[in-house]
């Protein structure tokens, strides 16, 4: 039996990761024992080497490869092992946000950038069951990070614009994967939402 997996999109400060918090101590959710997982991930050999590079001023194009090789280790380490054994597997970002962000730094760079970091994933990466897109104007999640307090270098409001565009047309071109959720809200009602919808999927699937 294969198990689903559903991942989680949006900008930087779109309210991800507080909602990951909140289904990971959801009773109805935890009944289904899903995996809870990330990308970057944590504490890898290539997940350390993406942290630096996003934490210096690399190579757009060497970033591309660096998020992407911890993408295939991501994979072969813990999310292709769980869904083949029958889990569901919950990401915390994933190929989207390879997509989106990587579609707006190469854009320059390469011609049709967007495409062509899809191409490089395709014959080997797993697609998503499901998506939820958190999608929010970038003024709002800006100000939610600074009140973080982290700053990565992608914080910027006109370049998130540009993540937020590309996200949004990635859902326009995959509905059936895709839900988009207005993460203006308040984390109570998105976690609920988002909670429900993933109930109901796992119960129809
Ligand atoms: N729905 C929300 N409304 C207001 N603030 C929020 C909401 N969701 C998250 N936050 C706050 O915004 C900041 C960014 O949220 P976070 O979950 O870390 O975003 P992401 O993981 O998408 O980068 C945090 O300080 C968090 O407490
Ligand atoms: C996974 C991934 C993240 N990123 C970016 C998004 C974030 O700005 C940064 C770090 O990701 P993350 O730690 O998830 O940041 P946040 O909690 O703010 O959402 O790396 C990419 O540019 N490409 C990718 O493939």
């Amino acid at each position: 039996m294969k198990g689903k997996l559903i991942t989680l999109e949006g900008i930087d400060g779109s309210g991800k990761s507080t909602v990951a918090k909140k289904l990971q101590e959801n009773p109805e959710i935890k009944a289904f024992e899903p995996v809870f997982t990330r990308e970057p991930t944590r504490g890898t050999l290539t997940g350390n080497a993406v942290e630096k590079a996003i934490q210096s001023d690399t190579d757009q194009l060497a970033e591309l490869f660096l998020f992407t090789a911890d993408h295939a280790e991501h994979l072969a380490k813990l999310v292709k092992p769980a869904l083949e054994s029958g889990k569901t597997v919950i990401s915390d970002r994933y190929s989207d946000s390879r997509y989106a962000y990587q579609g707006i730094t190469l854009k320059t760079r390469l011609e049709n950038s967007l495409e062509w970091v899809k191409n490089l994933h395709r014959g080997w990466t797993i697609v998503p069951d499901l998506t939820f897109l958190f999608d929010i104007r970038p003024e709002i999640s800006v100000e939610r990070c600074g009140r973080r307090g982290e700053q990565s270098k992608f914080e910027k409001i006109e370049f998130l614009r540009g993540v937020r565009e590309t996200f949004l047309r990635l859902a326009a071109e995959d509905p059936e994967r895709f839900i988009v959720i207005d993460a203006s809200l308040s984390p109570e009602s998105i976690e609920k939402e988002v909670a429900e919808k993933i109930l109901e999927f796992l119960n129809r699937n």
